[in-house]
């Protein structure tokens, strides 16, 4: 008989074990992936706490302690779970966190966010060897649930007494790749609304002419969303504006149509039909006024529609304030950040709001500054994306990154109450 086999000990096959672990929705396995980052911050030495608001939904908390652990913290956030693949669209198993000859690794996850994950702890394995000794305490979480919408995970960690205790000053939680050299960092994210809009109308046999079908009242309101969804586009094609900073709209569902065995009965005029759109409002614009439209122009009651928006989290800090973390010299976070990039001879792009959402939105609603940065350059973007993948240089760029970021936060002592 063989020997068992031995993994290799390299960051990059860290890596791939920890995208090895199926933690797609709807039924993530979090208990393996939570045991193997357990067992690599026991190898370097770490505080190790498995905190369970939620049966079943732990949230990992991993911490280096600081030589001044009075100063307030900083939380490097990731979280666990990855959207579902469709494994027959991929080149490699979505699982297989398979590496290519020309040293692409193929995984769900590998971008979102998977590499942040390892390549935190790889950084503390490296200033540890160097013998390095942070000032402030650091903080790694690992939170369950982002991908549909966070409230078991990291919304009932920031509000958990637990969290508290952390006095935490600073957070650094995920960001999309940069297709060029610049290091791309968010400032703010766009706040998902679920719209369900749905018409009610009068059936009939398929070959007639009437006003007021349920289809016919759904397809006018798609027809006017779309001309919305054409005028943010426009801002964008234009040059006025990023694609973070309008209003996206986009059809994700569409349900309608009666059932039958071979398919749908075609002489029949459903009289329901519903329609599901993703919308992404960012912190600028008015909540108010959207949900104005919705009801005026995009589901009018006159016309047999109803609707219902799902609002996924927070659109205002404690303080009434729109979620966004200053990136000037009101906020001594971002220059020290800036020189940590700086000092890894990495570019800094101008500062986004992020086009999707993270769980950073909860800590921003508590008034902690948090940015969103994952340092993946010349990188395509790939989250939610069928063949997923991030190259080996790249991930290994990036521990060296969270090397200077990490050493360059916790030994930032001025403005003690920061
Ligand atoms: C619905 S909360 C956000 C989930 C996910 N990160 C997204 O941006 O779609
Ligand atoms: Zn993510
Ligand atoms: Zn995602």
């Amino acid at each position: 008989t063989s020997p068992p086999q031995q993994e290799p000990d390299t960051p990059i096959n860290r890596f791939q074990q920890y995208l090895r672990f199926n933690t797609a929705h709807p039924n993530p396995n979090y208990l393996a992936p939570v045991s193997f980052l357990t067992s690599l911050a026991q190898s370097l030495g770490l505080i190790i706490q498995t905190l369970e608001f939620i049966p079943n939904k732990p949230v990992l908390l991993i911490t280096w302690q600081g030589s001044n652990p009075s100063l307030p913290s900083l939380l490097f956030n990731s979280h666990l779970d990855s959207v579902p693949a469709e494994p027959s669209k991929w080149t490699h198993p979505p699982f297989s966190a398979t590496l290519t000859a020309d040293g692409k690794i193929f995984a769900r996850g590998a971008q979102d966010d998977k590499c942040i994950a390892i390549q935190y702890l790889e950084a503390i394995r490296n200033l540890k060897e160097r013998n390095f000794v942070p000032t402030r305490t650091i903080h790694i979480s690992y939170v369950p649930d982002e991908e549909i919408g966070g409230f078991d995970g990291a919304d009932k960690f920031v509000k958990s007494k637990e969290f508290k205790d952390l006095n935490v000053g600073f957070v650094l939680d995920e960001g999309q790749a940069s297709v060029n050299n610049e290091f791309r960092v968010f400032y703010a994210d766009r706040s998902p609304w679920n719209l369900i809009i749905k018409a009610k109308g009068a059936p009939g046999h398929g070959s007639r002419m009437f006003d007021n079908g349920a289809m016919e009242n759904l397809m006018k309101s798609v027809e006017v969303i779309n001309r919305f969804r054409d005028s943010q586009s426009d801002v964008v094609k234009a040059g006025k504006a990023a694609n973070s900073e309008v209003i996206s709209v986009n059809p994700v569902f569409l349900k309608a149509g009666i059932p039958s065995p071979t398919g749908f009965v075609m002489n029949m005029q459903p009289s329901e039909a519903e329609a599901g759109f993703d919308l992404r409002l960012p912190p600028t614009a008015d909540p108010n006024l959207m949900k104005k439209r919705i009801a005026e122009e995009w589901a009018p009651a006159i016309r047999n529609m109803t609707y219902e928006i799902i609002e996924k989290g927070p659109l205002r800090d404690y303080m009434g304030r729109p979620l966004m973390t200053a990136t000037d010299d009101s906020n001594p976070w971002w220059s020290v950040f800036k020189q940590a990039i700086a000092a890894a001879g990495g570019k800094l792009a101008k500062p986004e709001i992020l086009p999707s959402t993270t769980d950073a939105r909860f800590m921003r609603e508590l008034g902690i500054p948090v940015f969103g940065f994952s340092p993946m350059t010349d990188t395509p973007i790939l989250l939610h994306d069928h063949n997923e993948f991030l190259k080996d240089a790249v991930f290994l760029k990036g521990i060296e990154v969270y090397e200077h970021i990490i050493s360059g936060l916790s030994l930032f002592e001025e403005a003690n109450s920061i």
